[in-house]
């Protein structure tokens, strides 16, 4: 284990704040556990913390490319330093994340003492986007802090479909990993599902398999891995002591990565689900109507104040640059929501930077470690 995972190690032996005891490990123990195991103590902390129709086949597209809709009226412009006078909670998925973290550090430890070996996470990378460069980057790093070994293949853009499936293969048979992902979204001129159908069932901590998606979607069946990024909406709702059940949940964008694993999460959480989408008619009539809003489209301050239900609680996973000369890069990364309006009606919201992402990593690191404990029959 590296010096970053004893000091977090060392840095849980100090901390107050309880381990995290919700979804995580708990994971493989079945989500009603999980939902129960998030129970008050942890929302306490938190609180006081801060058609098959026949001309659509099953490749409709994943992206939000809405048609014209009539101008919303202008951003608020965005001032520095500006304080809205909201009483909305800022969900912190850092500190969510961090507890996360340790707890997978704990459980490497504990790993290493009794069976000699520490999870490992493959990364294959294709290209070379900017994002999703400093997103491998990112899952490198929390390896790195919780003790779990990584291994990287980074092949250039124009490299052949069979050079990327040939890294999975080699991950596949490598029994020091634990978990195999691709990077998405792959080259454009990829057969994407040709590639993650390489990635071995018990080894795909992304949970894109279509049996685990499968077995995610039937009620009496249990996935061996579910999205890391619906993992975290849940994680972020349970931690901050939002009950779903009966619900009202309106979740925008229904990719593979977010959108629909996490309406199949919700609703195993008993949660009513609303899924829309580009091609959805009123899409903010529907999401005034929700108790919950979670935003995955992609498209930067699509979400307006008017959008949602007074109290509602929302959850950013959009991560969008949008130009800003003030800053040193010239951009800046904003969500779905326009945060500025919707801190003023939700009762609660995750921010951009700072919210959903940082517990998408960290989740990546508890799938591993679920598979290396299944690995060496340490699972509960
Ligand atoms: N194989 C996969 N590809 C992609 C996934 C995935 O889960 N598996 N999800 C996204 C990208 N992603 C992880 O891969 C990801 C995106 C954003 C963040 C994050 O921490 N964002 C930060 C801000 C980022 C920054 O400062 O640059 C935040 O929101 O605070 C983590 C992971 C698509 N591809």
């Amino acid at each position: 284990m590296g010096g970053a995972a004893v000091a977090l190690l060392a840095a849980t032996r100090r901390s107050s704040i309880p381990l995290v005891t919700s979804s995580l490990p708990r994971a493989a123990r079945g989500l009603h556990e999980a939902a129960a195991a998030a129970g008050e103590d942890k929302a306490r902390t938190r609180r006081r913390r801060s058609s098959s129709s026949s001309f659509l086949g099953p490749d409709i597209t994943d992206t939000w490319d809405p048609p014209p809709r009539p101008a919303a009226s202008p951003l608020p412009p965005r001032a520095a330093g500006v304080d809205y006078e909201s009483t909305a909670t800022i969900i912190d998925g850092k500190s969510i994340a961090e507890d996360i973290r340790l707890q997978v550090a704990e459980e490497v430890l504990q790993m290493k003492n009794a069976v000699g070996h520490v999870p490992g996470l493959a990364v294959v990378l294709v290209g070379d986007r900017k994002d999703s460069q400093s997103y491998v980057r990112f899952k490198v790093k929390g390896c790195e802090e919780v003790g779990i070994k990584s291994l990287l293949a980074e092949l250039p853009r124009n490299c052949t479909e069979d050079e990327v499936v040939d890294s999975v293969s080699r991950f596949n048979e490598d029994p020091s990993v634990h978990g195999v992902l691709v990077q998405l979204p792959l080259p454009q001129h990829m057969d994407e599902q040709k590639i993650l159908n390489a990635i071995s069932l018990d080894k795909d901590v992304d949970g894109f398999h279509p049996l685990n998606v499968g077995n995610l979607a039937l009620r009496s069946r249990k996935p061996l891995f579910v999205s890391c990024a619906a993992k975290a909406c849940l994680e972020l709702l349970l931690q901050s002591g939002i009950d779903l059940m009966g619900k009202h949940v309106t979740i925008i964008g229904r990719s593979k990565v977010v959108g629909l694993p996490t309406s199949l999460l919700l609703q195993r959480h008993h949660a009513t689900v609303s899924v829309i989408h580009a091609y959805t008619e009123n899409p903010e009539e529907i999401t005034r109507g929700s108790d919950i809003v979670i935003s995955a489209a992609g498209v930067a301050n699509l979400v307006r104040g008017s959008w949602l239900k007074q109290g509602a609680v929302v959850i950013d996973v959009g991560t969008n640059p949008v130009e800003d000369p003030a800053s040193d890069f010239g951009y800046r990364l904003t969500g779905d929501v326009c945060f500025e309006e919707a801190v003023n009606v939700a009762s609660a919201i995750t921010p951009v930077p700072g919210g959903v992402g940082p517990v998408t990593i960290a989740m990546l690191l508890a799938n591993t470690l679920d598979s290396a404990k299944r690995v060496y029959g340490l699972s509960d």
